[in-house]
C-alpha cells in the first residue's frame, strides 16, 4: 500500500532515491515536470489558451520553471511570473531558470503589469511542500489576486499555503485540480480542504513505493492495486455455506429501506444467506425488496451464533433499550458491524463500548463520529481521535467521508482512493453496512473486510454515478457491485 509520509521526509526521500538510482535532483526535478506536463496534455492539445505560471522561490517554483520550458517545446503560450531574484532561489530553481529558450513571457513579480488573458490556464507553484509559515506579503497578494480568478487553475504538488501534514494556517491558493507528485500529501486528503485542492490527481515521477516505505508512519493510500491480496478465493466445489450466512438488526418503523439496503447490498456481495430482522412489532410484514431476503425476528434471549456475520443500527432508531442492546455483545461474540444508531446507542450508553467485540467494525460519518467522541478542531485532530477509539476498544474505525479513513486497532491509518460526491445520497452508508458485514460472513479477517468493503462500495459508486450523475441513488450503487468485482477479476 503506498505510504503517504510527511512533507518534511520529502526531501530525504528525493535523496535517497537520487543517490540509489545515481542521478541529481535536477533529474527528479525533469521527472516532475515531464509527468506534469503529460498529465495536462488533453487541456492544452485542441486549444491555444494562454498558460501562465506562477514560480515561487523553493523547489516548487523550479518544477514551474522547468514546465515553462516544456510547455513551450509544445508551442504554448507561456508566461512565467516568479517571485524572488533568481539568486535567492533554490538551486535547482536557477538552474532550470538558465535554461530557459526564448519566446516565453517571463517577469518577476514586482515589475509584472498584473495582466491575465481571459479564459487562461493558471497553474501554482509557488509553494510545495516546504511551507513552513502563513503567506504574507507578495505572496499573499498574488494568491489573493489568483483566488479572484475564474479558469482552469491547477496547482503542482500542493495548493500553495497549505502545509502538508496540518489544517490550513492561513490564506491558501484554490485550485480546481491538484497534480500532486508520487503520493498524496495528508492533508489534500481533510474534508476542509476540498475547495482547495480541487479535483485530486497522483502523478507517478518514478520513484519507487519501496523508497517511501523507509519513511512510513501508518498512514497509507489504499488503491487498486492492493486490494487483490486481501480477497478470499473460492473455488469451483465451494457451497452456500462458505459464502456465510448474514443477519441485519436495524430499521423500524418508517425506515424499513435502511436494512433492505444492507441486505441487497450483501447478497450483491455474495454472501450466501442473508436476513434481515426489522425493528418492528411484526417484522413479518414488512415485504423485503428482493425475494432473496429472508426475515427473521430476534429477541434478547435468542443466540446469534447461527449467523456468520451480524450488521447492527441502520435505521434502528434510538428506541431500542439498552438490556437489549447489550445483550446483542453477549449473544454474539464475533466482530460485528455497527453503524448508524447503533453507533448513536454507543454514544448515549458508552460503557457498552468495552463490550464490543474485538475486531468489530464501527463506521461512524462524521456527525456520528462527533456524538461518539466529541467535537474536532479538525480532520488531523479527527483522524488521531479516531485512531485512538480503534486502539483503545480494539476495533476498526471506518471514518465515513471523501478519503474515508480506516483506522485499526494497531493505529494503522488506511485513507480509500475510490468513491465520489454522488455517493452522498440516503442510503448509501447502509449499502457499505451491507458489504462490510457480507466480507466479514465469507470469512474475511476484520482488517481485509474492512479494506474490501471500503473499496468496493466507493468503486460501485463510481461506476454507477458514471450513467446517473447527480441522480444516482443507493440502490444504483448495490447494482453495481459486481462490476467492481468483474473490474477488479475477483472470481
Ligand atoms: N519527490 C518529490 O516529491 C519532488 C518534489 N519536488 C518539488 O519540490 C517541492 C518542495 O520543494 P522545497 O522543499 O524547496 O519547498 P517549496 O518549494 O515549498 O519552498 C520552500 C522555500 O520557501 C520558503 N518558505 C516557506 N514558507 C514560506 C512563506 N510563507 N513565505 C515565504 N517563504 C516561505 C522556505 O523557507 C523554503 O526556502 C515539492 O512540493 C515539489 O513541488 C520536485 O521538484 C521533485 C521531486
Ligand atoms: N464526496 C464523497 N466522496 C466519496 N464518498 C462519499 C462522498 N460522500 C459520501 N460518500 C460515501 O457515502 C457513504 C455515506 O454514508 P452515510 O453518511 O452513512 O449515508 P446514509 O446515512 O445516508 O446511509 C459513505 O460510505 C461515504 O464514504
Ligand atoms: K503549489
Amino acid at each position: 500500500m503506498l505510504p503517504i509520509i510527511s512533507g518534511e521526509q520529502v526531501q530525504q526521500v528525493d535523496a535517497s532515491y537520487c543517490s540509489t538510482e545515481k542521478i541529481s535532483s535536477l533529474d527528479l526535478m525533469e521527472s516532475a515536470a515531464i509527468s506534469f506536463v503529460d498529465w495536462l496534455m488533453p487541456w492544452i492539445s485542441d486549444c491555444n489558451k494562454p498558460i501562465y505560471i506562477f514560480s515561487g522561490p523553493g523547489n516548487n517554483g523550479g518544477d514551474g520553471v522547468a514546465i515553462a520550458r516544456l510547455l513551450k517545446y509544445l508551442n504554448q503560450t507561456v508566461h512565467l511570473i516568479y517571485m524572488k531574484e533568481v539568486a535567492d532561489c533554490s538551486q535547482d530553481f536557477q538552474d532550470n531558470f538558465h535554461r530557459l529558450p526564448n519566446g516565453i513571457s517571463v517577469s518577476k513579480f514586482d515589475v509584472w503589469d498584473g495582466k491575465i488573458e481571459k479564459d487562461s490556464i493558471i497553474i501554482d507553484a509557488v509553494f510545495g511542500v516546504g511551507i513552513n509559515r502563513p503567506l504574507e506579503g507578495p505572496y499573499l497578494s498574488l494568491i489573493k489576486i489568483l483566488n479572484k480568478l475564474g479558469g482552469l487553475k491547477i496547482s503542482i504538488d500542493i495548493p500553495s499555503g497549505l502545509p502538508a501534514d496540518q489544517a490550513a494556517f492561513g490564506t491558501v491558493f484554490k485550485a480546481n485540480h491538484t497534480a500532486t507528485f508520487q503520493f498524496p500529501k495528508l492533508s489534500l486528503l481533510f474534508p476542509e480542504h476540498a475547495e482547495l485542492v480541487g479535483e485530486l490527481h497522483i502523478l507517478d515521477i518514478g520513484i519507487h513505493d519501496h523508497f517511501l516505505d523507509k519513511f512510513e508512519r501508518g498512514h497509507f493510500y489504499l488503491r487498486q492495486g492492493d486490494v487483490l491480496a486481501f480477497h478470499r478465493t473460492f473455488h469451483r466445489f465451494s457451497h452456500k455455506g462458505d459464502f456465510g450466512k448474514v443477519l441485519f438488526l436495524g430499521s423500524e418503523l418508517g425506515k424499513s429501506g435502511a436494512i433492505n439496503l444492507s441486505g441487497y447490498a450483501a447478497l450483491r456481495t455474495g454472501s450466501g444467506l442473508v436476513h434481515i430482522a426489522p425493528f418492528m412489532e411484526d417484522p413479518f410484514r414488512m415485504i423485503p425488496i428482493v425475494p432473496e431476503l429472508m426475515l427473521y425476528q430476534d429477541s434478547s434471549k435468542t443466540s446469534l451464533n447461527q449467523f456468520d456475520a451480524i450488521g447492527i443500527g441502520p435505521g434502528w432508531g434510538m428506541d431500542v433499550d439498552k438490556d437489549y442492546f447489550q445483550s446483542i455483545f453477549a449473544r454474539f461474540k464475533k466482530p460485528m458491524v455497527i453503524d448508524a444508531d447503533g453507533l448513536n446507542l454507543l454514544a448515549k450508553y458508552p460503557e457498552l463500548l468495552k463490550e464490543i467485540p474485538q475486531n468489530s467494525i464501527l463506521t461512524p460519518h462524521l456527525k456520528e463520529f462527533e456524538r461518539l467522541v466529541g467535537e474536532s478542531a479538525n480532520h488531523l485532530e479527527r483522524i488521531e481521535k479516531a485512531s485512538s477509539l480503534a486502539k483503545a476498544n480494539k476495533v476498526i474505525v471506518i471514518l465515513k467521508g471523501a478519503h474515508t479513513l480506516i483506522a485499526l486497532p494497531d493505529g494503522r491509518k488506511i485513507f480509500n482512493s475510490t468513491g465520489n460526491q454522488y455517493m452522498a445520497t440516503a442510503g448509501s452508508g447502509d449499502v457499505l453496512t451491507g458489504m462490510l458485514t457480507s466480507f466479514l460472513g465469507q470469512g474475511y479477517a476484520p482488517e481485509n473486510a474492512a479494506i474490501c468493503g471500503v473499496f468496493h462500495h466507493g468503486l460501485a459508486g463510481e461506476i454507477a454515478s458514471k450513467s446517473k450523475l447527480r441522480g444516482m441513488i443507493a440502490s444504483d450503487i448495490i447494482e453495481s457491485i459486481p462490476d467492481t468485482f468483474i473490474k477488479l477479476n475477483v472470481l
